[in-house]
């Protein structure tokens, strides 16, 4: 069994856990009475190379990352650095992270915040508007065409973005197809878990200039940024190199510093 698919087998058997507690009717309830989502995606578009800061406890690829503490002043010093959003990685067995998690985040900032998981369902994303997401993480590899198209349709429906994660041109394809309007591509694979940079410049120039292409994974520092940039990010996703970082908000700062420098280039629209 691959990586993905251990990871995928195990949300699925949460998600029924927690359906099994609340049901899908009193979710969607929840989710109605949650404030109004922001617009992450004129966010991200915005002037200069957005950050989006990931509260990352562990990860398969590396096991425990980091003693992160209370997630909440994580975030609000992600914040405080100038994230332009953060990224809360939801998944429980592999990523040892929870929707208590994406409440404290919520709490904390006033950025859009991402649900990061492994979406199957239209529960997941009831449940991530519930606790107060703004975005939501489909990932092409994990979904056929038609579930993918439902879930972006449904996210959508609910006023949220849909962050859509491809790792080849034919799952960029396929997201477009499906209505993407934001696009990430990831450069850790998903079979290796090796992380190769150059994922993005292989796929990003294939998309249209009006989708908001954002570089996921393997930003160790600005330098990480400006190549991703140079390759037409309008975004990069940053997790393990922030939390372990030894001032997150200075290297968070330093990111949106080099993104917002008039020597960074930035896709033409
Ligand atoms: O991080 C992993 O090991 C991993 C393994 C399998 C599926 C997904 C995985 N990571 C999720 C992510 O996409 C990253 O958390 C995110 O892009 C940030 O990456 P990084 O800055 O390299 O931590």
């Amino acid at each position: 069994m691959s990586v993905l698919d251990s990871i995928i087998d195990g949300v699925r058997q949460d998600v029924a856990a927690r359906q099994a507690q609340r049901d899908l009717q009193a979710v969607k309830e929840l989710a109605r009475r949650a404030p109004a989502p922001l617009d992450a995606a004129a966010v991200l578009r915005g002037d200069g190379i957005s950050v989006i800061a990931e509260v990352k406890r562990a990860s398969p690829s590396r096991g425990a990352l980091a003693d992160i503490g209370d997630p909440a002043e994580l975030a609000a010093a992600y914040a405080d650095g100038g994230a332009h959003a953060i990224s809360v990685l939801t998944e429980e067995r592999r990523f040892h992270g929870s929707l208590a998690d994406l409440d404290a985040v919520r709490r904390a900032v006033s950025v859009p915040v991402l649900r990061k998981d492994f979406v199957v369902g239209p529960y997941q994303i009831h449940e991530a508007r519930a606790h107060g997401a703004d975005i939501i993480l489909l990932i092409v590899a994990a979904l056929d065409q038609s579930t993918l198209t439902a879930l972006l349709d449904r996210t959508e429906s609910l006023g949220m973005t849909a962050l859509v994660e491809v790792h080849t041109t034919e799952e960029a394809d396929r997201a477009l197809e499906a209505g993407a309007t934001v696009i990430g591509v990831n450069a850790r694979d998903l079979k290796t878990l090796e992380v190769d940079r150059d994922n993005f410049s292989r796929i990003a120039p294939g998309l249209p200039p009006e989708v908001v292409k954002i570089a996921e994974s393997g930003v160790r520092g600005p330098a990480d940024l400006m190549a991703y940039a140079g390759a037409g990010a309008d975004a990069v996703l940053v997790g393990e190199g922030l939390v372990t970082a030894g001032d997150p908000r200075v290297m968070v700062s330093d990111l949106v510093a080099a993104g917002s420098h008039p020597s960074c280039p930035k896709p033409a629209r």
